[in-house]
């Protein structure tokens, strides 16, 4: 007779879970059952101690809490105060580990971010900076600055500290949807050093361990100074890796580490169109998604929602400034979330401000069309202002602000498949 086989099951416990990648990233680790538990901190003992699972993955508030509700904990997760991963033993005990300390050091290592005999401020004193803390210490920083709102070292008094030469944010500031935050200022950090090659160079590094959106106000920051940078991605993925190999008693390869950090990057980053007015961006972007089986979203056609009128009253009644006031605010809504295609008003590279809303959580997809095919139809920016007045000033704004860029001159089929080409690229 066939023995029927289950699956193990694994999860995680938390409070709010909200739309975690966990349960995605496990699937594509291992032939497991991986389940979400919200658990609310009166039920916690409970849960551990009836629970029906073969091991567990913790996150906040309850890395800690768990300490005491594991049989054992390994020596990792005692010197660092806090257990991410739980593994049910042969004989039904709890063992307490700690696989975020390995997703760091992850983290340090792809971002080739050398930290021994260098001045660290990490930012942030909870859970994540207890980890964050022991890496570094482990990997020979000369001095470990923990800046928090109220301790010794705090933002107030930041200043005495910008000799440092690798920034790490732990704090949830810049996370979705507060974004795109930043908790500090780099530039005095980078200006410390000599200036080289036109750009300071007193920053080496600067790790995120926030990965949604991909990249918060600080990496951003940190890309327009020319510094090196890191967001929190691969760390996420590598602590589930190892907690899996815990789980399987088997080695996953850094290579499947690397693919779904790549695949999560993609599924989740928007794909933000821009070009010029009558370009093709909502026509191409409509049917771009529904190629890719996403959600589109048109800038334009919200912006009507929230002004309460439409775009060419607003033009005629409050003028540019007030749309651009309001094409802002629907662009910053919209870019911060994940996954679309969004297609921007042509007008978004005229406000230097909305480079950073498009760039936060997605890839910048320039769309051309030749000139001589785009027509003025209810445009009130191409009537006004012409065409070719239009291209010129905006030009090298567009080139500027796309990370890739898709001719429009052919059926619009052809160019979505000249577009999904250069994305998965
Ligand atoms: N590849 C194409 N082939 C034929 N017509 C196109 C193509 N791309 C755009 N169009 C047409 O050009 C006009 C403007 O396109 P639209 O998508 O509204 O531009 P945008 O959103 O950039 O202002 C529409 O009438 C659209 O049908
Ligand atoms: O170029 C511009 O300044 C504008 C372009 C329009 O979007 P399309 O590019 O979709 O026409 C719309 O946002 C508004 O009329 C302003
Ligand atoms: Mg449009």
């Amino acid at each position: 007779m066939a023995v029927s086989q289950t699956k193990p099951v694994y999860g995680l416990l938390g409070r709010k879970l909200g739309h975690s990648y966990s349960p995605r990233i496990h699937a594509m680790l291992g032939d497991y059952e991986y389940r979400l538990h919200e658990v609310e901190p009166d039920d916690v003992a409970a849960f551990i101690r009836e629970g029906d699972f073969a091991g567990l993955n913790v996150t906040m508030p309850y890395k800690e809490t768990v300490m005491d509700l594991c049989d054992k904990l390994t020596d990792a997760a005692k010197k660092i105060g806090n257990v991410n991963t739980i593994v049910r033993r042969e004989d039904g005990t709890l063992l307490g580990d700690n696989t975020d300390y390995y997703g760091f050091s992850h983290l340090l290592n792809v971002g080739h971010m050398s930290v021994t005999d260098r001045k660290v401020v990490v930012l942030g004193t909870g859970g994540a900076a207890k980890t964050v803390h022991a890496v570094l210490t482990d990997r020979g920083a000369s001095e470990i600055v923990m800046i928090s709102r109220t301790g010794e070292n705090n933002y107030e008094n930041i200043a005495q500290h910008y000799d440092a030469r690798f920034i790490v944010n732990t704090t949830p500031v810049g996370m979705f949807p507060n974004c795109p935050d930043s908790p500090i200022d780099l530039e005095p950090f980078a200006r410390t050093g000599e200036l080289r090659e036109g750009r300071a160079d007193g920053l080496f590094g600067v790790v995120d361990v926030v990965y949604n959106p991909a990249r918060t106000g600080l990496m951003l920051q940190a890309e327009k100074l020319g510094v090196p940078h890191i967001s929190g991605l691969p760390m996420l993925v590598a602590q589930a890796k190892a907690a899996s190999e815990l789980w399987q008693h088997k080695q996953i390869s850094n290579e499947i580490v690397n693919e779904i950090v790549e695949k999560i990057t993609f599924e989740e980053g928007n794909i933000v169109i821009i070009g010029m007015p009558s370009g093709g961006k909502s026509t191409i972007g409509s049917l771009l998604a529904k190629q890719l089986g996403r959600e589109f979203v048109d800038i334009d056609d919200h912006i009507p929602e929230a002004a309460g009128k439409s775009i060419a009253d607003i033009f005629a009644e409050d003028g540019e400034e007030a749309f651009r006031a309001i094409e802002t605010q629907v662009t910053g809504e919209v870019c911060k979330r994940s996954g679309l295609v969004i297609a921007c008003g042509g007008g978004v590279v005229t406000e230097a401000r909305n480079y950073d809303l498009l760039h936060q959580n997605g890839i910048v997809l320039l769309l051309k069309r030749p000139l001589e095919l785009l027509v003025s139809d209810g445009r009130p920016m191409s009537i006004t202002k012409g065409i070719p007045g239009l291209a010129r000033d905006r030009g090298p704004k567009y080139d500027a602000w796309g990370d890739i860029v898709v001719s429009n001159d052919a059926d619009p089929m052809i160019v979505v498949g000249h577009a999904l080409e250069k994305l998965q690229k």
